[in-house]
């Protein structure tokens, strides 16, 4: 068997012409949505995000605004950016960038956000939000990937689910999503101490492997057929490595390549979130 392509970077072109073409009907009713996106420090990988997301924003309509600090920033200057962003109102929705450069903690700068300007998904209120199933913003990465099987038609209701990894930007929030009443799917969360990992992986319909360990899920210990979606980013002389050994995809039924996968879809959904929150505020 060789796996079918769930081709992200095609899904996210036609996701986008969608989202500009609701920009536009908005921007006609005189509502202008703002990404704003705040990166602290000088991590390559980082600056790579942010750029191509205020990309994504100039093919879609949606306006930016950018605010850099070096990461010799304090917890203050960090916490003062977010401030500002709160009072802007231009910005109508806005990221941190993670992660944060070390010294600085996350959770604090994340809470100041006003939860109503919060693009990403990640503010304990929207967190709370999707854990008691109130209508909000999803996290981008998790909401890309069932995304990205729906288009494909993978059947997530009633599937076997194992995600590896317990991060907040995919493990801990996948599973609240996928186990809503309208995803239905059974969830296991592997991470490092998941004692036989083989053994819950050989039961999954969807593998969604977000650990960062280059090559962790193997060709034997994937159920032939499976839907494997690889979001893990290692690098290697330049070039990214996966979670996902190459082999799998002549066993599983469907695999999400990397990079071109979910990358791209966590993107895509940034600028959704963008749109939703402006339609709703317009009363679209
Ligand atoms: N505030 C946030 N920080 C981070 C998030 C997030 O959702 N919100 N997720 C990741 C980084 N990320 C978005 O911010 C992101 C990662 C990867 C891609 C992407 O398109 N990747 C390309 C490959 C790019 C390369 O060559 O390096 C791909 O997969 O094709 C987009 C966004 C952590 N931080």
């Amino acid at each position: 068997m060789t796996a079918q392509i769930l081709d992200g970077k095609a899904t996210a072109a036609a996701i986008k012409s969608e989202l500009a073409a609701r920009v536009a009907a908005l921007k006609a009713k005189g509502v202008t949505p703002g990404l704003g996106t705040v990166l602290v420090g000088d991590d390559p990988g980082s600056r790579w995000y942010v750029n191509g997301k205020h990309r994504d924003c100039a093919e879609v309509g949606i306006a930016s605004i950018q605010r850099e600090l070096p990461a010799t920033a304090t917890q203050e200057d960090v916490e003062n950016v977010v401030r500002e962003l709160n009072a802007d109102p231009a910005c109508t929705g806005y990221i941190v960038q993670l992660p944060l450069p070390k010294g600085l903690d996350q959770n604090p700068v994340l809470e100041l956000m006003d939860p109503d300007k919060d693009a990403d998904g990640l503010h304990p209120t929207s967190l709370g939000r999707l854990a008691l199933g109130i209508e909000g913003p999803l996290p981008c990465t998790p909401l890309g990937i069932v995304e990205l099987l729906r288009r494909h038609g993978v059947e997530i209701n009633g599937a076997e689910v194992v995600v590896i990894g317990r991060g907040v930007t995919v493990g801990r929030s996948i599973g609240l999503l996928l186990t809503r009443r309208s995803e239905n799917a059974t969830v296991t969360l592997c991470h490092t101490g998941t004692r036989d990992l083989g053994y819950h992986l050989r039961k999954a319909d969807i593998v969604v492997a977000a650990a960062g360990v280059p090559h962790l899920v193997k060709p034997e210990d994937v159920k032939p057929g499976a839907a494997v979606l690889d979001v893990g980013v290692s690098r290697s002389e330049g070039k990214i490595v996966g979670d996902v050994h190459p082999g799998v995809a002549e066993v599983a039924g469907w695999i999400s390549p990397n990079p071109g996968g979910v990358g791209p879809m966590t993107r895509a959904m940034l600028l959704n979130n963008i749109v939703e929150a402006a339609e709703r505020r317009a009363g679209v």
